[in-house]
């Protein structure tokens, strides 16, 4: 792993009114490497993604990311198209409901295609080479490549939207809970082929899980939330195998985990 991180969080913070979202949290992520933010329902995972994304406008704190000439930027400095380029290329965002991330009346091969011309492609046929090679990536039929995500089934929604953002070669990816909403099984496959991929591409990703197997598969690292807060983090095995904090240690015995 590069000695340089990609992004940078130092003491973010997002109020809703009176309510907390996430208080002072500061993490680094490096290339290639993936970190897990896990905790239980309303703990603020959602927010911080959000606010690590730029999604949502932090009350307090900021976010810097490496762009790829290697200068830091200070995230809420970029102008909105700046942040809107960086969320086309070197960004992706994997949501939970495909519907969310996914241009639903258009048809798989569009919904690739329209990534790759956002950073420059125009030649058609190589446009839909290469969507049909990424259909392939994520175990959808070449047959398929006409019709749109709303004659798919869930699980295949989500590989398509894994396809529509990883096409690009981003260098970052957020993930929220990716396998919520799955069947069991279907869960499992999306888990091996979102490993392999990760690892094949060498990307740095941030998923926000509740799902202490899914961060175990695959996360190098992890953070664990609760009431807003970062109160532990580690690397996933020592955090999962030797929980420090007690509440942590709940976590991990599945007390609260369901
Ligand atoms: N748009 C919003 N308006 C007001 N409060 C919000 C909003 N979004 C989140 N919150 C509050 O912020 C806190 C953190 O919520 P968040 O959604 O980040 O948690 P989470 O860990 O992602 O939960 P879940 O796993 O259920 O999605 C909660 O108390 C929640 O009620």
């Amino acid at each position: 792993m590069s000695e340089h991180p990609l992004l940078i969080a130092e003491g973010l913070g997002k109020n809703y009114g009176a309510r907390l979202g996430c208080r002072d949290v500061s993490l680094e992520v490096y290339p290639g490497e993936v970190l897990a933010v896990v905790g239980e329902s309303g703990s603020g995972k959602s927010t911080l993604l959000g606010l690590l994304s730029t999604e949502l406008t932090p009350t307090a704190g900021r976010v810097s990311y490496r762009l790829r000439d290697g200068r830091l930027a200070d995230l809420s400095t970029l102008s909105a198209a700046e942040r809107r380029l960086l969320m086309r290329t070197d960004w992706g965002l994997i949501r939970q409901n495909p519907a969310d991330g996914l241009r639903m009346a258009v048809s798989a091969g569009g919904n690739v295609g329209e990534r790759l011309m956002a950073v420059g492609w125009r030649h058609y046929g190589q446009i839909r080479a290469e969507a049909l090679d990424w259909l392939a990536k994520v175990e959808i039929a070449g047959d398929r490549i006409d019709d749109d995500p709303r004659a798919f089934s869930g699980g295949m929604r989500q590989r398509l939207q894994i396809a529509r953002n990883l096409v690009t070669r981003p260098r970052l990816v957020f993930m929220d809970e990716p396998t919520g909403g799955l069947d069991v099984s279907v869960q499992a496959r999306l888990l091996d082929l979102i490993r392999g991929l990760v690892s094949d591409l060498g990307l740095a990703v941030i998923i926000v899980t509740h799902d202490l197997a899914v961060a175990r598969l695959l996360s190098h690292r992890m953070v664990v939330m609760r009431q807003g807060r970062v109160i532990e983090t580690g690397l996933t095995d020592q955090v999962l195998d030797d929980p420090r904090e007690p509440y942590t240690q709940l976590l991990v015995s599945s007390v609260l985990a369901a």
